[in-house]
């Protein structure tokens, strides 16, 4: 028998880490003859940060939706750990939810409510629904929501009500709320679509802290190349509810990401130079 070394220790870990998401044949038919995802296959490992890039109908919402079954797929399997997403029964669904994260364009927040009130709606999914609509958190679960935000820089801000906040901080409360649910995974749809270059730049930073440091797996869907080409560890690029591109920024060529948007590409601005910036 060979003994365990901490390097073969190590080595186990990282085969154990390969792969926590995975999308096979996936389809997806809305009404109408034409497929909103057409055979997408792909696999995404823990702490990975993939953008998904692609223009205007491409089916980019639709591939979040499918993978945390707020839609249904028509065909296809995704796997996400041991859980086969499609065929989830309620219980499980729960647990699929409480593991993967959702971050909005439009943040998605109760505006009335304070931050902390707001951030501790992310424990919802671990309590039965009594003790949710009661509010009742324990001292553990608002400990971690006052760290996680003040982490996230609202130390200030815990009391302030939501409608109070500017989109970046808004946005830092969905990013907060999504942390506490402890998730292995967050999809975020457009989060900076909404803000300004300055709030963009420190919610991707965030982000990419989210992913490269605490190992949680992002995928973003994003309009912007040139935040894909800057803060990504991949993009992949779909056109028509196909993959045209599955690889690092690096290697993502302007031909290419004429491919990926198609009619739309004579609209792109992409500043090649900055492809390395953050
Ligand atoms: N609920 C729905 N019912 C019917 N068709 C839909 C629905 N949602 C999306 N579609 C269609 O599916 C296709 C993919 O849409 P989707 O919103 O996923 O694209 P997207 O890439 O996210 O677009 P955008 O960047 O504009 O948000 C589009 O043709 C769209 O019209």
């Amino acid at each position: 028998m060979v003994a365990s070394t901490p390097l073969t220790h190590l080595y186990r870990r990282e085969v154990e880490l390969l792969a926590l998401l995975e999308l096979k044949n996936v389809t997806k038919y809305y009404a109408g003859p034409t497929p909103a995802l057409a055979g997408v296959s792909f696999t995404v490992k823990e702490g990975e940060f993939v953008s998904v890039i692609g223009p205007s109908g491409a089916g980019k919402s639709t591939l979040l939706r499918c993978i945390n079954r707020m839609i249904e797929v028509t065909g296809g399997e995704i796997l996400f750990g041991d859980l086969a997403v499609s065929k989830l029964k309620r219980r499980d669904l729960r647990k699929l939810r409480t593991g993967i994260g959702m971050i909005f364009q439009h943040y998605n927040l109760v505006d009335r409510l304070t931050v902390i009130e707001n951030v501790l709606h992310g424990r919802l999914g671990y309590k039965s629904t009594l003790a949710g609509v009661l509010g009742l958190y324990s001292r553990e679960e608002k400990m971690q929501a006052f760290n996680i935000i003040k982490i996230l820089g609202l130390g200030e801000q815990v009391y302030q009500r939501c409608d109070q906040l500017s989109g970046g901080q808004k946005q830092r409360v969905g990013i907060a709320r999504a942390l506490v649910q402890n998730p292995k995974m967050i999809l975020c749809d457009e989060p900076i679509a909404s803000l300004d270059p300055n709030a963009s730049k420190i919610i991707m930073d965030y982000l990419k802290k989210i992913a490269n440091g605490m190992g949680i797996t992002l995928i973003c869907n994003l309009h912007q190349v040139n935040v894909a080409l800057a803060y990504s560890d991949r993009i992949i690029g779909i056109n028509k509810g196909k993959v045209v591109y599955d690889g690092p920024p690096g290697k993502l060529t302007a031909d290419l990401t004429s491919e990926i948007y198609g009619t739309e590409s004579g609209e792109l601005i992409v500043d090649w130079g900055e492809r390395y910036a953050s």
